[in-house]
């Protein structure tokens, strides 16, 4: 029997906002990990954008329990098997290809594959994928291209990413199709630099409250 990403709706169950990690020095990932699931944000997405990548990943699997952290722009069928390997409980794509989705397949690590079109949403639902990431959300129509999604194509549910704000956030999330909403604006590279946990911290706080 192939893998779908079937299980992933059981894995975020109760999260409504996964912040998108992008860290670029070692020693930020422990305590930017800390500070968000202190916060209330415990489905993390950690993007491989960076060398250090794979190897925050590893750690934060390692030593923060309490995180699900899942492994963005995994764009190859090869990151996906490093990802597994370095821990990741989920991984998720901008968009798909045939060669990722096959070795999905067959990989126990969910996929959350992105998509952007009526047709994409149709080829994935056809391959057994009910939740998928509308990625890039604002830039593409945003809330008005769920809207729009959610008639023709009712059985599929997002989490839209890209471009969220903490604005915009709560009205994604009171679509009927958004199970939750991705987006960095509670770790943005500045407050990163800064590492003023205690910001990031509070910044989640808020977003889980959504
Ligand atoms: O690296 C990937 O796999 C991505 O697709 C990246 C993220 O989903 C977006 O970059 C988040 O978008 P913002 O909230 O606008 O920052």
């Amino acid at each position: 029997m192939p893998h779908t990403n079937a299980s992933l709706p059981a894995l975020l169950d109760g999260c409504a906002v996964i912040p998108v990690l992008t860290i670029s020095h070692i020693e930020d990932a422990l305590p930017l990990a800390e500070a968000l699931v202190k916060g209330g944000l415990n489905v993390l997405e950690l993007t491989l954008r960076t060398p250090v990548a794979l190897e925050a990943l590893r750690l934060i699997a390692a030593e923060i329990p309490e995180a699900i952290i899942g492994a963005g722009t995994v764009n190859t069928p090869e990151l996906l098997t490093q990802v597994t390997d370095a821990g990741a409980r989920f991984a998720v794509s901008p968009g798909h290809t045939d060669r990722l989705l096959d070795a999905a397949e067959n990989s126990l690590t969910p996929l959350l594959p992105g998509v952007a079109t009526a047709s994409e949403v149709m080829h994935l639902m056809e391959r057994g994928y009910s939740m998928l990431k509308l990625f890039p959300a604002e830039a593409i129509g945003g809330r008005e291209l769920l809207k729009s999604f959610s008639g023709p194509l009712a059985h599929a549910k997002f989490c839209p990413t890209g471009g969220i704000s903490p604005d915009l956030a709560p009205s994604y999330l009171s679509l009927p199709n958004v199970v939750c909403v991705g987006g960095s604006w509670m770790v943005s590279a500045q407050d990163i630099a800064n590492r003023d946990w205690a910001k990031i911290e509070t910044l989640a706080r808020a977003a889980a409250r959504f």
